[in-house]
C-alpha cells in the first residue's frame, strides 16, 4: 500500500496580511513534486484564510487551525465547520496538543469535532502526542492510544483522516524526535489501527511527525517505514518549508 506523502504547515497565531502574501508568493514561485507524490496543504490563522486560498498555488490546499464542535449558532467566537466549507476550505486541523493543553480540549471533545467535521465533508488532520513527563514516566504509548481511540470512535470513513503525531515536548523546543523514537510511535500506532479498526486502515491511513521538523532533519525522518509525513510549525513561515516538502522524494527512492 502506497500512502501518499502528506506535509502540513501550521502557522499558528502568526502572520499580518503583508508576510501572509510573501508567504504565498514563495510557495507559489518553488519547484515541488507533484501532486502524485506529495500532497501539500497550509494552514493560515482563520482570517487570512480566504486571502491564501485566493492566492495560493491550485496544486496546494489549506486547512483551518481549528473548528466548533458542532452547527454554528450562539457560540462567540467560534468558526463552525459549515463555514469553512461555505468558504471552501477543505481541511482542518483538530486536536492540536495546544488547543489541548492551553484551552483543556479533552479527548472525547476532541473526537467529537473529528466526527462532526467529517460528518460534513471536511477532512481532518487529527494530532495526537504526550508531554514530557508522560514520556518520561514510560506512559506514551498509552496516551497516544487513549488519544487515538478517543478519535477512532468517532471516525467512520477513514480516507479523510490524517493521524498527526506531535510530541509535545518536541513542538517549538528544537528537540526533534529521533528518526528511532519517530517510526516506534508510528509504528505502534499503526499497530493500534490494525488491532482496533482493520488492516486495511491501518495500511491506508497517513501518520505523520510534527515537532521541531526542519529542512535539515526532515529527510532522516521522511525515510522511516511509518512516517507518511510532517505537519510543521515554525519552518512552514520559512523557505526551508520547500525543502520539506521535497523529502516527500526520499520515500519515492526507498
Ligand atoms: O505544532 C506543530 C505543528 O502543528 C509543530 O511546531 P514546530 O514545527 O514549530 O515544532
Amino acid at each position: 500500500m502506497v500512502r501518499k506523502f502528506f506535509v502540513g504547515g501550521n502557522w499558528k497565531c502568526n502572520g499580518t496580511a503583508e508576510e501572509v502574501k510573501k508567504i504565498v508568493t514563495v510557495l507559489n514561485e518553488a519547484e515541488v513534486p507533484s501532486e502524485d507524490v506529495v500532497e501539500v496543504v497550509v494552514s493560515p490563522p482563520f482570517v487570512f484564510l480566504p486571502v491564501v486560498k485566493g492566492l495560493l498555488r491550485p496544486d496546494f490546499q489549506v486547512a483551518a487551525q481549528n473548528c466548533w464542535v458542532r452547527r454554528g449558532g450562539a457560540f462567540t467566537g467560534e468558526i463552525s465547520a459549515e463555514m469553512l466549507l461555505n468558504v471552501g476550505i477543505p481541511w482542518v486541523i483538530l486536536g492540536h496538543s495546544e488547543r489541548r493543553s492551553l484551552l483543556n480540549e479533552s479527548n472525547e471533545f476532541v473526537g467529537e469535532k473529528v466526527g462532526y467535521a467529517l460528518s460534513l465533508g471536511l477532512k481532518v488532520i487529527a494530532c495526537i502526542g504526550e508531554t514530557l513527563q508522560q514520556r518520561e514516566s514510560g506512559s506514551t504509548m498509552a496516551v497516544v492510544a487513549a488519544q487515538t481511540k478517543a478519535i477512532a470512535a468517532k471516525v467512520s470513513y477513514w480516507d479523510n483522516v490524517v493521524l498527526a503525531y506531535e510530541p509535545v515536548w518536541a513542538i517549538g523546543t528544537g528537540k526533534v524526535a529521533t528518526p528511532v523514537q519517530a517510526q516506534e510511535v508510528h509504528l505502534e500506532l499503526r499497530k493500534w489501527l490494525h488491532d482496533n479498526v482493520g488492516a486495511e486502515v491501518a495500511a491506508s491511513t497517513r501518520i505523520i511527525y510534527g515537532g521541531s521538523v526542519t529542512g535539515a532533519n526532515c529527510k532522516e525522518l521522511a525515510g522511516q517505514p511509518d512516517v507518511d509525513g510532517f505537519l510543521v510549525g515554525g519552518a512552514s513561515l520559512k523557505p526551508e518549508f520547500i525543502d520539506i516538502i521535497k523529502s516527500a522524494t526520499v520515500k519515492r527512492q526507498q
